[in-house]
């Protein structure tokens, strides 16, 4: 089953409620919301109260993707926020394995994003634990970049670790995902797709999701 999630990265901030709502009308299944605090990535977004108001003017689950230094320490105010999906990166974590209990203790998904260097071995030893693992198809900080093709194998090396370890487990991939690659990411293992700008930019956002789902493999 592919899950589409738009990030909002992309979405008219001054018009994030009307955004959402397009979204959702056109069948997107989740909210990508990508947090950035200029510290873990050269570029800020935004926090919990933007999050918790958004909370109230859609039904689509909340796919937090914390692109921050310490995220134990807003872990708590995300959840409060509303978030269904917590993402932490494996780069910005020093206990990671803390970091996903942590996550799990308040009843929600955990995923670990990978940035494009990062190897699987990362993790290996956690993905027993894990709901998802985000693979970064660009270097995190910003919307708009090329997809990163040699991701395609981590993709599949990743798919074959899931299977090989007979794991229930969704691979999401982020960045530069737009219509003419998603044939190639879902092949290669990848069933939640993040697209900020191939949705958000588009003149046409239904037709835009609809080729995406048709393109998926
Ligand atoms: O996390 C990030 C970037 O750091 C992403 O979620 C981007 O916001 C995706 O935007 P596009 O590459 O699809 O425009
Ligand atoms: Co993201």
């Amino acid at each position: 089953m592919i899950k589409l999630a738009p990030s909002i990265l992309a979405a008219d901030f001054a018009n994030l409620a009307n955004e959402v709502k397009r979204v959702e009308e056109v069948g997107c299944d989740l909210l990508h919301i990508d947090v950035m605090d200029g510290h873990f990535v050269p570029n800020i977004t935004l926090g919990p109260p933007i999050v918790q108001s958004l909370k109230e003017k859609t039904k689509m689950p909340f796919d937090v993707h914390l692109m921050i230094e310490n995220p134990d320490q807003y872990i708590g105010d995300f959840v409060k926020a509303g978030a269904d999906i917590i993402s932490v990166h494996s780069e910005a974590c020093r206990h990671l394995h803390r970091t996903i209990q942590h996550i799990k203790s308040y009843g929600i998904k955990a995923a670990v994003a990978l940035n494009p260097a990062t190897p699987l071995t990362d993790i290996e030893y956690v993905l027993e634990d894990l709901d998802m693992v985000l693979i970064m198809t660009v270097n995190p900080g910003f919307g708009g970049q090329s997809f990163i093709p040699g991701m395609l194998n981590k993709i599949k090396e990743l798919r074959g670790m899931i299977n090989k370890k007979k794991l229930d487990l969704d691979i999401q991939v982020d960045g530069g995902i737009k219509p003419d690659n998603v044939g190639l990411v879902t092949e290669a293992g990848a069933n939640v797709l993040v697209a900020g700008s191939a949705v958000f930019n588009s003149v046409d956002m239904e037709a835009t999701v609809k080729e995406i789902r048709r393109n998926a493999k």
